[in-house]
């Protein structure tokens, strides 16, 4: 299975982020809408890149009651977001919550969020958690099993042994991806597309590597031909 290719729209306008859609054209199908263009734009972005035939993945990092949560995630189905993001560390009944809101909307997968890629084995004593990041994936993927989540997101190096943890044909969605010769910016726990494709990650998550390339496009491809795909689909 070739891991496709979600391309991050962390931009303060719809203007930047739709002038990045019209630059990669037909050749990106999936892109992620997260906090800052929410946020600076609200949900009119999302209705447009879904009119445009865009699969979007809604990364709202939902942490609440489950009653918050079941309504922000039927908000999304309802935009036709095609995926959206809890923190396991909410527990099992925001994540059944979650995925219980979603079957409404039989697009939309619910991904729990493990351990964010900036994070370290370092910093996870300061927040109370596991002694180690790989410890404290495989806790929350397994929770997120049970929960009947569709899959999780996690950096590359732990998606070898999530796919261990989790029912066949989960989603196992990874941000930190780094292209060959660009900064691994604030993240930590980084690989390239062509490690997480072949650790078994479904999806890779690219930000800055391809928005903020000088040729996103050019990127954008590279991308796609390290991990030995063709196209975005
Ligand atoms: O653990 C996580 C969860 C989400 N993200 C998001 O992915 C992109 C990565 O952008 P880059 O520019 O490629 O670093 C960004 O939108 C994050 O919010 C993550 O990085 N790690």
């Amino acid at each position: 299975m070739f891991a496709q290719v979600i391309v991050a729209l962390d931009f303060p306008s719809r203007a930047d982020a739709i002038a990045l859609v019209d630059k990669l054209g037909q050749d990106c199908s999936a892109y992620k809408v997260g906090l800052q263009l929410l946020t600076e734009e609200g949900p009119e972005v999302v209705r447009e890149l879904v009119g445009r035939g865009k699969s979007v993945f809604l990364d709202l990092k939902l942490h609440e009651i489950p009653n918050s949560v079941s309504s922000a995630v039927r908000a999304a189905g309802k935009l036709g977001a095609g995926m959206v993001t809890v923190h396991a560390s909410a527990d099992s009944a925001v994540l059944r919550a979650a995925v219980a809101a979603a079957t409404d909307y039989p697009q939309l997968k619910v991904l729990a969020l493990t351990v964010i890629t900036s994070l370290t084995d370092n910093e996870l004593p300061e927040i109370g958690l596991a002694p180690s990041v790989r410890l404290q994936v495989e806790r929350l993927a397994k929770l997120a099993a049970v929960s009947g989540c569709h899959g999780v997101v996690a950096s590359a190096n732990e998606a070898t042994y999530i796919t261990t943890l989790l029912p066949a044909g989960s989603l196992i969605v990874t941000p930190g991806i780094q292209l060959a010769g660009a900064s691994s910016n604030d993240q930590a726990r980084v690989a390239t597309p062509a490690f997480a494709r072949q650790a078994g990650a479904s999806h890779v998550v690219i930000g800055r590597s391809i928005t903020q390339a000088e040729n996103p496009k050019a990127a954008f491809a590279s991308a796609l031909s390290s991990m030995g795909a063709r196209n975005a689909g």
